[in-house]
């Protein structure tokens, strides 16, 4: 049970927030993921910083702050003061990633690269070594409540022969579709942190499913 559990804030109650921030805290949850998004790199808007500077004053796990944005750049020492701990950005909304991934390690911050289902993990070849996370979707970004893509489990295995082969210790997160079936496969892949959003908050006991997760 060394995996991770970072349960999606875009599925929680946003006009109860704090309570399920509060549950979240008391929760077998060890990341709280956030997911930004611009209407512009994805088909959706989420919340910004404003919001992330609210979930901070109530949080007690480290925010995973995933920007589904493009030039986020213009926004890592944003989201270094709104509590970021881990920034994942997309790799395809960066045209100079080497530069953006020390960016974000200058700001004090753990640098993720996020995939898009069709883009394979063989391009993070270069970067790797640099990263402390990959954000592997197994959804289309943009949206909680989608299907599981299931070319997600080979990605994941591919992904942890790369980080084992050079032994490093780059994490490997999967976002989109999470369940107990698919996050079992995942993590018998080599999958670290399972992101889970309606999964957790749909069901009708959020702190037991989180317990369950965890438990896989
Ligand atoms: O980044 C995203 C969506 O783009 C996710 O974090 C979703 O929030 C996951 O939701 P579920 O698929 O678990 O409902």
């Amino acid at each position: 049970m060394n995996h991770k559990i970072a349960p999606s804030l875009l599925s929680t109650d946003f006009l109860n927030l704090q309570q399920d921030i509060d549950m979240l805290n008391a929760s077998d949850a060890d990341w709280l993921h956030c997911d930004v998004m611009d209407g512009v790199f994805v088909p959706n808007i989420s919340f910004g910083f404003p919001v992330l500077e609210q979930i901070k004053k109530v949080a007690q796990k480290p925010l995973d702050v995933h920007l589904m944005i493009v030039n986020p750049d213009k926004f890592i020492q944003q989201v270094k003061d709104a509590g970021g701990y881990m920034m994942t950005v997309h790799y395809e909304a960066c045209t100079h990633l080497h530069r953006t991934v020390g960016a974000i390690h200058e700001a004090g911050m753990k640098a993720g690269v996020s995939l898009n289902p069709h883009t394979p993990v063989e391009l993070l070849t270069d970067i790797i070594e640099d990263l402390d996370l990959v954000l592997i979707m197994s959804v289309n970004p943009g949206f909680g409540g989608q299907k599981f893509i299931p070319n997600s489990i080979n990605k994941v295995a591919r992904t942890r022969k790369m980080i084992d082969e050079r032994n490093l210790h780059t994490l490997i997160e999967v976002d989109g579709g999470v369940n107990l079936d698919t996050g079992k496969q995942l993590l018998n892949a080599g999958a670290d942190v399972l992101v889970a959003g309606s999964f957790v908050f749909s069901s009708t006991n959020p702190t037991e499913t989180i317990s369950s997760l965890k438990n896989l």
